[in-house]
């Protein structure tokens, strides 16, 4: 564990010569790069060698390796001894692998940590053995300055002999606490050196299936799941690619946050969006002309912020809702139904072969049947096609065998003739189709509550009224002003599944779905569909969803109804990386004012630091000098990233301008922004979704009431903070969430 440790000599001796290799590479690759060459194949390859070349000298020479592992197999006796890094790296001359790419499979081995029944897959076949030793090195310059050894249980039991205790209260190995404590400068890094066994089964999960991940703040969901995005294309470019990943984040300023880390995991090209942008762009072409699609902080404001009555938000959120929800979803399901049974009237299809009179008919029934039953799974438009196809061939297939009978061969004039015949009699049976169109459709089903009446399903016909009442008068009020809602881009999206079909080229190879809290059933639905085989990763925290008006209240939604076939896998992460025990404890005791199931209170690692400050003012107006003083003493600390938040957004705008006088490059962040500046911040609340800083202020700690919203909301800010958290308040106005907390648990003061 220390530069003490028996093998030191010997390791020491293995990093020079794995750096007097890499130089060599270096040197080579040099040489390579150079060379001047206008053959387009051969610039490609010199483009994937001048990245080798600047990962070499920029990381690869600085730390080639993180880990090692020992691998001893049943079969053959044979010991893997393998080094792990970043990247692979291979000998050029002789080709022998000098270091293991953390993705390749036998890798894995290192996350898993040391046990007697481990394997790993190689290609089809499955390699058991057991690891006999999982080590981390530490090195600066060229120099191992520490190493660590064995699985975490072992390593306590050998240091301090009482290892489920340790555990219990969130114990980490020395290696993962010496890289936590490291002074954060608030970007998303990578993790590849500690990686935990519990996140290593998420990244490296069957890539066919749905992954659904509840895990708590902090617990490294946005990291592990663009870490697994670069699992999959290091391991199945044949059948993936970068840029057909999609990542879909809460706004975009968190999409400039994690994109940093993604040239690091070795993907560039992925594409990022939130659902909304992304949505908008299908859906907009499908809009009437001069239509637009509502703001989406409307609804956030409507929740929020105090101008708006109680019934406006009442029947806000039984629309929001039901836009979101499965039932609306099995809605437009039936509304495809209610299609086929109100609105085409299946006659017999007949026509009269004139040189024979032989009359021909396929009955409205079989029709019916076809166009249900045997094409009923596909969407309005093709199924239209493949019926038409089916009937001609029907029709062909009775002539054909009336001609046998009568001996008659056509030639090739009157074939000809025959086909335009039958051609025009189906044009004219299908005119008895009519011709959905996604929109009007859609317009239809939401605002005619007759219509959703009759589709809709529920046992309490008191408040199915009343749901169907708010859904479609208040829908009709936005599109009198030639508006949709976000909430509309979702369920239109689904119509248009169903109708036409969503187009190949829009469908992405895998997609991330972060904070998936926050999105509706309907949405991740959506995203379901235009994800080839499933490929999905879904990670979120119930006890986060700041957007109960809309997002997911349980996981079972998603699990029992949107990932049937093949079903989604489901893990659960209750342990917190980011802040420490002390600030931890104390948002643990917010969250518990309300009931949310056990598995998602955050489990901090054993890191300590200052309790959190709850700190009273007096007078009227916020004493911004001495909040500024605090400020200043926290950057002159050393710390990279401070937030100011407020609840709202209008919140932030006056704090920001009492205190841009006072601090240097002090930022106002809003939902527009899309860059992600560091420094001294004031933010709203909901914006910091998914971010985190060295320290966090809560300016406005009583606004929060003791609502489930605004408990989450607090939720999600306490746990922002790497380092510090201050709450503050006037004395005379205590947030009914802070009020009781043990001053055991946060150090209680006036400012
Ligand atoms: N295995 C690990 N080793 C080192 N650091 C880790 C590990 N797992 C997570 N972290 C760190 O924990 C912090 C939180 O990670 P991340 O933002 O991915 O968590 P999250 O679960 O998405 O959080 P939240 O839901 O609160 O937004 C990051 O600084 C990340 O680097």
């Amino acid at each position: 564990m220390s530069i003490r440790h028996p093998d030191y000599e010997h390791e020491q001796k293995r990093l020079d010569e794995t750096r007097s290799i890499i130089k060599r590479e270096v040197d080579t690759l040099r040489k390579e790069v150079k060379e001047f060459t206008d053959d387009y194949v051969k610039q490609v390859v010199n483009y994937k060698k001048g990245k080798e070349l600047r990962y070499l000298e920029d990381q690869g020479l600085e730390k080639p390796y993180f880990g090692r592992v020992d691998f001893l197999k049943d079969e053959t006796y044979e010991l893997d001894r393998v080094y792990i890094g970043k990247r692979g790296i291979v000998r050029n001359d002789t080709f022998d692998s000098v270091v293991v790419d953390w993705r390749a499979p036998i890798a894995g081995l290192y996350y898993s940590g040391e046990s007697k029944d481990a394997f790993f897959r190689n290609g089809r076949e499955i390699v058991r053995g057991e690891v006999r030793l999982k080590r981390n090195f530490a090195m600066q310059d060229g120099k191992i300055t520490g190493i660590y050894d064995g699985a975490l249980k072992e390593t306590i039991q050998r240091e301090v002999g009482h290892p489920d205790e340790f555990l219990e209260e969130g114990y980490i190995d020395e290696f993962l606490a010496a890289n936590l404590n490291q002074t954060n400068d608030s970007r998303l890094k990578d993790i590849v050196a500690t990686i935990q066994s519990e996140q290593n089964d998420i990244i490296r999960a069957d890539k066919d299936r749905p992954v659904v991940v509840q895990g708590v703040a902090g617990s490294g969901k946005t990291t592990i799941a663009l870490h697994r995005l670069s699992y999959l294309i290091y391991n199945y470019q044949d059948s993936m690619m970068s840029k057909k990943f999609m990542v879909f984040a809460p706004n975009r300023l968190f999409l400039t946050y994690i994109s940093e880390v993604l040239p690091e995991l070795g993907v560039e090209d992925v594409q990022q969006s939130t659902f909304l942008d992304w949505a908008a762009k299908l859906v907009k072409p499908m809009l009437p002309k001069g239509w637009r699609i509502l703001d989406p902080q409307k609804p956030l404001q409507l929740f929020f912020e105090e101008t708006y009555s109680d019934k406006e938000r009442q029947v806000a959120l039984h629309r929001l809702r039901f836009k979101g929800s499965l039932a609306f979803r099995e809605v437009l399901h039936r509304y495809l139904s209610y299609v086929a049974q109100n609105r085409i009237s299946f006659k017999k299809l007949g026509f009269v072969y004139k040189r024979t009179q032989q009359v021909f008919t396929i009955p409205g029934e079989e029709i019916r049947q076809l166009f249900t039953e045997l094409y009923g799974q596909l969407p309005y438009r093709r199924r239209l096609e493949a019926l038409r196809k089916h009937l001609k061939q029907e029709i062909n297939k009775q002539l054909f065998a009336h001609l046998r009978e009568v001996k008659i061969d056509l030639d090739k004039q009157s074939l000809h003739k025959f086909e335009t015949m039958i051609e025009q009699v189906l044009d004219h049976y299908f005119s008895i189709f009519p011709e959905l169109q996604v929109w009007e459709a859609y317009r239809e089903l939401i605002t005619d509550p007759d219509l959703l009446g009759e589709l809709i399903q529920s046992n309490d016909d008191t408040s199915k009224e009343l749901i169907i009442q708010d859904v479609c008068a208040s829908s009709k009020d936005i599109f009198a002003n030639e508006r949709i809602e976000p909430e509309d881009a979702a369920p239109l999206l689904y119509l248009r599944h169903l109708i036409e079909g969503l187009e190949q080229a829009d469908h992405f190879d895998h997609s991330v779905v972060d904070e998936a809290q926050d999105l509706s059933a309907m949405e991740i639905s959506v995203i379901g569909l235009v994800t080839n085989r499933q490929s999905l990763t879904v990670v979120g925290d119930i006890a986060q969803g700041i957007h109960a008006y809309r997002g997911l209240q349980t996981w079972e939604e998603l699990m029992e109804g949107v990932f049937l076939q093949p079903r989604a896998v489901y893990y659960t992460l209750a342990q917190s990386y980011r802040s420490t025990i002390e600030i931890m404890k104390c948002a643990n005791e917010v969250l518990r004012k309300i009931e949310l199931p056990e598995t998602i209170m955050a489990k901090p690692v054993l890191r300590h630091g200052a309790k959190p400050d709850c700190l009273s003012w007096e007078g009227k107006d916020l004493p911004v000098q001495k909040i500024v003083k605090r400020i200043k003493s926290y950057l002159q600390e050393g710390f990279q990233s401070i937030a100011i938040v407020t609840k709202t957004a209008e919140a932030s705008k006056q704090a920001y301008k009492k205190l841009r006088g006072h601090i240097e490059d002090v930022k106002l962040l809003s939902i527009k922004d899309t860059q992600f500046p560091g420094g001294v911040v004031v933010m709203p609340s909901y914006l910091t979704k998914g971010l985190q800083f060295d320290v966090v202020f809560t300016l406005d700690t009583e606004a929060y009431t003791d609502s489930e919203w605004d408990t989450k909301l607090l939720y999600v800010v306490m746990t922002r903070p790497v380092h510090r958290l201050v709450l503050l308040h006037p004395v005379d106005q205590v947030s009914p969430l802070i009020r009781d907390i043990d001053s055991a648990l946060c150090e209680q003061d006036s400012l």
